[in-house]
């Protein structure tokens, strides 16, 4: 297991191979300080190293998934750009500020460990954001979704944006739930496509996405990674570039010995197969 301790985060691992990652500022509801983003981001890059981590669930602690972006954090950027008077210098603040966090979100679509997303009660801003870019999304039935950076005078950066017109196939929701700061319920999202099941209550959920978590981790990691990296490869590119990206990397990926004993696996029926860690 990773030996990584964290301020804003609880790392467990309810199951062999399936890690649980918990964001946990539960008295702050889960407010995204700088801390957080940047914890978030080792933690997903410590995850996609970790050869005995296959599969990894995110939620969060508390009363509320999240409230997004921390108003403190905010807050604090107004006074350092305030030192400032040229508008370059001012630039080159924020930009970093940005592209931080975007790296942050991003970590979970980099992470080559599917992402299970579950969702209680508020997901808003930088969390609806975060969780654009895990692989799959799972949400409790008092769950909403909340795109609110237009009603703190922002548009929203960190990759909602890009990638939730992807994940819902729909760009008029996406703009109007942009434009709009309006709660998506769970109903919505499960209607839409951005959640794949809506759970009753929150302990359900998260026994029933570990089980799926540990489904995954059951498979051969060479099979699930390789699926996993090349559907992000594909989904920003051309069919046939796609399709020429996976011939490349199946021509070594099905030389692996999980390739062969996966086969032999189904073909005799064989349960419980067990394969090398990746
Ligand atoms: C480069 C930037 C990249 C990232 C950009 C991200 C942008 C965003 O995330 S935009 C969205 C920002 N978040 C919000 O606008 C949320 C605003 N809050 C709410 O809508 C409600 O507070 C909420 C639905 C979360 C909870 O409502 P409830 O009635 O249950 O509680 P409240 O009394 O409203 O709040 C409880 C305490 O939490 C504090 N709080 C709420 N939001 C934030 C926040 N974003 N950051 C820090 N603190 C927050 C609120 O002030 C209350 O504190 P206290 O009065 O001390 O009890």
């Amino acid at each position: 297991m990773s030996q990584v301790s964290y301020e804003t985060l609880s790392v467990t691992v309810p199951k062999e191979f399936v890690y649980h990652v918990e964001l946990s500022r539960p008295d702050k509801i889960n407010a995204m300080n700088n801390t957080m983003w940047m914890e978030i981001k080792k933690c997903f890059e410590t995850l996609n190293t970790d050869e005995n981590c296959r599969a990894i669930v995110l939620s969060a602690a508390g009363k509320i998934f999240t409230c997004g972006l921390d108003f403190q954090q905010v807050m604090q950027v107004g006074p350092q750009l305030a030192q400032m008077s040229d508008i370059a210098r001012k630039a080159k603040i924020l930009y970093q500020f940005v592209t931080n966090y975007q790296n942050s979100v991003s970590s979970l679509e980099l992470c080559r460990k599917p992402v299970l997303a579950a969702v209680h009660s508020a997901c808003i801003g930088g969390g609806f954001n975060l969780i654009t870019a895990a692989d799959m999304r799972y949400c409790t039935k008092d769950a909403f979704f909340q795109l609110k950076e237009v009603d703190i005078g922002m548009a929203a950066d960190v990759g909602a944006l890009q990638r939730l017109p992807k994940v819902v196939g729909s760009d008029s929701l996406v703009r109007e739930l942009a434009y709009t700061a309006r709660k998506m319920p769970a109903s919505e999202a499960l209607s839409s496509g951005l959640v794949s099941k809506v759970f009753d209550d929150k302990d359900g959920m998260i026994e029933g996405v570990v089980g799926i978590a540990a489904e995954i981790a059951s498979k051969s990691p060479v099979a699930v990674q390789g699926t996993k990296f090349n559907l992000v490869y594909s989904r920003d590119h051309t069919v046939q570039e796609g399709l020429d990206h996976i011939a490349m990397w199946n021509q070594t990926m099905m030389q692996s010995e999980d390739f062969t004993t996966a086969t032999v696996a189904q073909a005799t029926k064989q349960k419980n197969v067990v394969f090398e860690k990746l």
